[in-house]
C-alpha cells in the first residue's frame, strides 16, 4: 500500500480502468493536472514523490488532430517529455502509452518492437514524437504501444451496443487489421511491467487480430444482436486522417520476459460484455 502511483489523464478510459483497479492496493493520486503546463508538473511530482508515475492523457481524437497538429504535438509530444522529465528528477518510473498508429500498416506481418515506424496521421506522427521525446529523457520508463482500447466511456464497443439498437443495418469497414484491446487486461500489464526495471517499449494489445467488421460480427455475436452488418471498404468510409490498414502487434518483448498475460481478444470482449457494459 505504500507503493505511490502517480495517474496522469486519470478521467479517461485507461485512466479510470488504473483507478479502478490500483484502488486499495497502491497510495494512488489522480490529479487533474495539464501536462503540458510543465512547471505544475514538476512540482506536484516533486511534492507527491511517486514511486511510479503512469501516463494516460493524450489528444485521441484522430480525425481532429488533422486540424489541430499543434495541440495534438503539444499534449502527445511535448506533455509526454514533460511527465518524464519531472520523473526523472525524483526518480520515479515512468509508463508513457502510444500506440499502433506509429505503424503505417503494409507490413505483412505482426509489427515487432524494433520495426521501423513511418506513421500516416498527425495523432499517429504526434505520438511517435512522444516516444522519441520520452526516450531522448533517459529516465526509467517503459513505453506500451496499445492498440484499439475499450474500457469505462465512451469507445467502439458501446457504440456499436447503441446502433444496433437503433437501427437494422450496419456498415463496417472490413479492410482495416487491427487488435481490440480490454484496458483491463493492459492494466494487468502495466502492474507487472512497472514491478520490474525491463525499461523499453514494448507492444501490448490482446492476442489476435481482426477487422473493425470481424469486430463488430463478433460483439453481436456475443450480446445476441440480430441487427445486419455490411462489410465496407475504407474507401467507401472517407476519413480525413489516414489509418494503417494492418497495424497489429506482436506482443514479443512482454513474451521474450515471460510477462504477456494478455488473453486472446475474443475471451477479453466476452468478459467485458459479461461483466463491464450495463
Ligand atoms: N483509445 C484507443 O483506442 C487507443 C488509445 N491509445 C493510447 O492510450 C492512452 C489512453 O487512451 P484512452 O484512455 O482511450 O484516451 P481518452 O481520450 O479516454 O483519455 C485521455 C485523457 O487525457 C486527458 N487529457 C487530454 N489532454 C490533456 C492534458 N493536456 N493534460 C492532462 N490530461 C489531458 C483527457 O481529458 C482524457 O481524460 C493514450 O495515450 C492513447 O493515445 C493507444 C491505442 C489505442
Amino acid at each position: 500500500m505504500n507503493v505511490k502511483v502517480m495517474v496522469m489523464g486519470a478521467s479517461g478510459q485507461l485512466g479510470r480502468e488504473i483507478r479502478q483497479q490500483f484502488q486499495g492496493c497502491y497510495d494512488l493520486d489522480a490529479p487533474g493536472l495539464d501536462i503540458t503546463d510543465y512547471p505544475s508538473v514538476k512540482d506536484r511530482i516533486s511534492e507527491i514523490n511517486p514511486s511510479v508515475v503512469i501516463n494516460t492523457a493524450a489528444y485521441t481524437n484522430v480525425e481532429k488532430a488533422e486540424e489541430e497538429e499543434l495541440t495534438a504535438f503539444q499534449v502527445n509530444a511535448i506533455g509526454a517529455q514533460n511527465v518524464a522529465i519531472a520523473c526523472k528528477r525524483v526518480g520515479a518510473k515512468f509508463v508513457h502509452i502510444s500506440t499502433d498508429y506509429i505503424f503505417d500498416g503494409t507490413k505483412s506481418a505482426p509489427y515487432e518492437e524494433f520495426d521501423s515506424p513511418h506513421p500516416l496521421s498527425v495523432y499517429g506522427k504526434s505520438k511517435l514524437w512522444g516516444e522519441k521525446l520520452v526516450e531522448a529523457v533517459g529516465g526509467e520508463s517503459f513505453i506500451l504501444r496499445t492498440s484499439w482500447l475499450y474500457g469505462e466511456g465512451h469507445n467502439f464497443v458501446k457504440t456499436m451496443l447503441k446502433l444496433a439498437d437503433e437501427r437494422d443495418k450496419l456498415s463496417v469497414v472490413a479492410d482495416q487489421y487491427g487488435t481490440p484491446t480490454y484496458t483491463k487486461d493492459l492494466v494487468w500489464v502495466i502492474e507487472k511491467l512497472m514491478q520490474t526495471d525491463f525499461y523499453g517499449v514494448y507492444h501490448a494489445s490482446n492476442n489476435g487480430s481482426c477487422s473493425w467488421y470481424e469486430f463488430a460480427r463478433k460483439i453481436f455475436e456475443l450480446t445476441g444482436k440480430t441487427v445486419k452488418v455490411e462489410p465496407v471498404s475504407s474507401a467507401e468510409y472517407p476519413t480525413k486522417a489516414e489509418r494503417p490498414r494492418c497495424s497489429v502487434m506482436e506482443n514479443k518483448l512482454l513474451k521474450l520476459r515471460g510477462l504477456d498475460v494478455m488473453r486472446p481478444w475474443e475471451e477479453a470482449l466476452q468478459d467485458y460484455l459479461e461483466n463491464a457494459v450495463h
